[in-house]
């Protein structure tokens, strides 16, 4: 039996699962796609999502969810498609440690995944790793720091015992729904950071963009019940930072081709959160009343109702306020 399982073998259940495996633990890795699970077999990479890593020996890849056997299951498929695997699997995954690693909104119940996991799997023990950490760079063995957050105590603390490797360190929270919050809605900032490089107007309206966006992130998760330390943390602020200012995430990379005038952005086929959480969140504060003004004209932009140009008039002819 393995020690972890992890659900998606797409660039972060990869680069989890390489990590793990390479620091002792015996770990399973499901994809959903046979002709990909043959091909990882055989090869020993993940050449389609996390090209050049070898999977360690003790990195076995399963057929079928219903062989996998661990306590713990590490969910690393995208936050539109957490609640659909859930549900279908709901009695395989009753009484375990379901981890998200997704980050996102999921438009139709308005939550984050660890509510999702609550919802789909009542009695599970549900927690989410997030934080900065580009699958590469994991992959590589490169010194990477993340918040595992879990309500119930002592299951949060074997997790990030089991989880932590040498150059992997997990610092542990109870607030769940902080560190969902953060990690989802700095996808929606570094779209909105990407956008306004790729169309020219600066890197001080990149930093006004993350600051007033952190600001908007901590209004909208202290409404929701989350503590304003785990949005300082590496989950919220850490997050934010790294992915506002790198060309490797796709969320940044997607914005920026938008701001350039590339109106299919970073392409279908690959993983953008940001734009399904701009518009979960956009709902929400509409129906709610929080003010979210990046947000908003985010999901406006890569729904393709107003330009770049416009969003930033709209942006700076808001009436004068207090910081
Ligand atoms: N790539 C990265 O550096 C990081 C990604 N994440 C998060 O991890 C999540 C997954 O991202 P990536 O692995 O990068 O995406 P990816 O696009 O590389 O892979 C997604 C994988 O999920 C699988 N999948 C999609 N729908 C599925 C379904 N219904 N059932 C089973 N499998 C399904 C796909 O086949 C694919 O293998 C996202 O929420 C992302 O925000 C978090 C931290 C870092
Ligand atoms: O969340 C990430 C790094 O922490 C990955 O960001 P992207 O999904 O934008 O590539």
């Amino acid at each position: 039996m393995s020690d972890v399982d992890i659900i998606g073998a797409g660039a972060f259940g990869t680069a989890l699962g390489v990590t793990l495996a390479r620091d002792g633990r015996r770990v399973c890795l499901w994809s959903r796609n046979p002709g990909h699970r043959d091909e990882m077999r055989e090869s020993r990479r993940n050449d389609r999502r996390l090209p050049g890593v070898e999977l360690p020996p003790s990195l076995n890849i399963a057929d079928d969810p219903a062989a996998l056997r661990a306590d713990t299951v590490l969910l690393a498929i995208p936050a539109q498609t957490l609640d659909g695997f859930l549900t279908e699997n709901r009695k395989l995954l009753a009484g375990r440690r379901l981890v998200a690693c997704a980050k996102g909104i999921d438009l139709r119940s308005g939550l984050g995944p660890t509510g999702i996991i609550a919802n789909a799997v009542p009695d599970s023990v549900p927690a989410i790793l997030s934080g900065p950490s580009f699958a590469v760079d994991l992959a590589n063995g490169l010194p990477t720091a993340l918040t595992l957050a879990c309500a119930d105590p002592a299951a949060g603390t074997a997790l990030q015992t089991l989880l932590s490797t040498a150059a992997l360190r997990l610092y542990l929270t109870s607030d769940t729904v902080g560190a969902e919050l953060g990690g989802a809605l700095k996808n929606v900032m570094a779209i909105a950071c990407g956008l306004t490089v790729g169309a020219g107007l600066g890197e001080s309206a990149r930093a006004a963009l993350m600051t007033r966006g952190y600001a908007e992130m901590g209004r909208f998760a202290r409404l929701r019940g989350a503590r304003p330390e785990t949005l300082a943390g590496l989950s919220g602020f850490g997050d934010m930072v790294l992915t506002c200012t790198s060309e490797k995430s796709r969320n940044y990379a997607h914005g920026l081709a938008l701001g350039r005038g590339d109106a299919s952005g970073t392409g279908a086929g690959t993983t953008v959160e940001g734009v399904h959480t701009a518009r979960a969140v956009a709902g929400i504060a509409k129906q709610e009343g929080i003010d979210m003004p990046i947000t908003t004209l985010v999901n406006a932009v890569v729904s393709g109702k107003i330009d770049v140009d416009r969003a930033k008039e709209l942006l700076l002819a808001r009436p004068l306020k207090e910081e």
